[in-house]
C-alpha cells in the first residue's frame, strides 16, 4: 500500500504573481488569488491554455521564483527556495542532462554531489535506470540517445535523488506520438510503484487524461486560476475507448470552447 505522508502535501492559499511592478492599484496578475491542495501520493494535473500561467505556478511550487502574496506550503513548511524534497522534470531533457557524462554519470550525478558511496551510488542508478528501460544503455552518453531516452535519463536523474514531490513541466510536449504514449505509461506505473506527488503540467486533455488522479482547469491568463477541479475515475491504465474517458473529455473541453 502506498504510503501517506504530510511531507509530501502541496498546500496553496490565495496565491498571487504578477512580474510588474506594484504601482498602486495596477498590478497586472499572471496567475491571482490560486487555491489548491494537492495530498500526498497524489497525480495531479494542472491544465490549460498556452501562456495561461502553468509554468508560473510550478515554478512558484519549485521556489524558482517567489510569490507576490499569498501561500505556498509543502508539508507545514512555507516554500521560499528550491529544496531537495521537489525535483522538476522539464519538457527539453538537452537543457538539463550534461552531455560530457554517460547515462550512468548522469543519473548518479546528484547522489555524487551528495558523496553517496559509490556501491551504493551504483544500486540506486542501477534500479532507477532499469525502472525506465534504460538497462545495457548506461556508458552511452547524451547524444547517442533519442529524446525519449533523454526524457528517460532526466526522469531516471530526479527519481534518483528520491525527492517527494516530482514537479513535470510538459516533460513529453517534444516528443513522437508513440513515444509520448509509452512514457506517459511508464510515469504512471513508476508513481504507483512510489509514494511520490506529482504535479504534471499539459494543455493536452487526452494527456491529463491519461495520467490524472485530479485535473485542475486553469483559465485563460491574465489573472488565471483554477476554476474546476475534475476527479478522473478510471482505472489505470487508461482505456482511450471507455466511455466514462470520452464523458470528461468533452466535460472538459467544453471549458476551452469559445
Ligand atoms: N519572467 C517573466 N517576466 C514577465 N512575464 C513573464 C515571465 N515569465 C512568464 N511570464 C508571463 O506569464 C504568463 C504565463 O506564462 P507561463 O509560462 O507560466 O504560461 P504557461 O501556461 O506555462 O504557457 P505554455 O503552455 O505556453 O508553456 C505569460 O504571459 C508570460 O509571458
Amino acid at each position: 500500500m502506498r504510503a501517506v505522508s504530510s511531507q509530501n502535501e502541496i498546500h496553496i492559499e490565495q496565491l498571487n504573481k504578477s512580474y510588474a511592478q506594484p504601482t498602486a492599484g495596477d498590478l497586472h496578475y499572471i496567475i491571482q488569488n490560486v487555491n489548491l491542495a494537492v495530498k500526498g501520493g497524489e497525480f495531479f494535473v494542472l491544465l490549460g491554455p498556452s501562456g495561461c500561467g502553468k509554468s508560473t505556478l510550478l515554478s512558484l511550487i519549485a521556489g524558482f521564483v517567489s510569490k507576490t502574496s499569498g501561500q505556498v506550503r509543502v508539508g507545514e513548511k512555507e516554500v521560499e527556495r528550491p529544496g531537495q524534497d521537489r525535483a522538476v522534470v522539464f519538457q527539453q531533457a538537452d537543457s538539463s542532462l550534461f552531455p560530457w557524462l554517460t547515462v550512468r554519470e548522469n543519473v548518479e550525478f546528484g547522489l555524487r554531489m551528495k558523496r553517496i558511496p559509490v556501491a551504493k551510488r551504483e544500486e540506486i542508478s542501477n534500479q532507477f535506470i532499469s525502472l525506465v528501460g534504460l538497462s545495457g544503455h548506461e556508458s552511452k552518453y547524451p547524444r547517442e540517445l533519442s529524446g525519449g531516452m533523454k526524457q528517460r535519463v532526466q526522469l531516471a536523474r530526479v527519481l534518483s535523488n528520491d525527492p517527494a514531490i516530482l514537479l513535470m513541466d510538459e516533460p513529453f510536449g517534444a516528443l513522437d506520438a508513440m513515444t509520448r504514449r509509452t512514457m506517459q505509461r511508464e510515469l504512471v506505473r513508476i508513481w504507483q510503484d512510489t509514494d511520490k506527488t506529482v504535479i504534471f503540467v499539459t494543455h493536452d486533455i487526452q494527456e491529463a487524461l491519461l495520467m490524472g488522479g485530479r485535473i485542475g482547469i486553469m483559465s485563460q491568463g491574465p489573472s488565471s486560476r483554477i476554476t474546476d477541479i475534475y476527479e478522473v475515475p478510471l482505472a489505470y491504465p487508461r482505456d482511450l475507448s471507455d466511455p466514462g474517458f470520452h464523458t470528461l473529455y468533452n466535460q472538459i473541453q467544453s471549458h476551452f470552447d469559445e
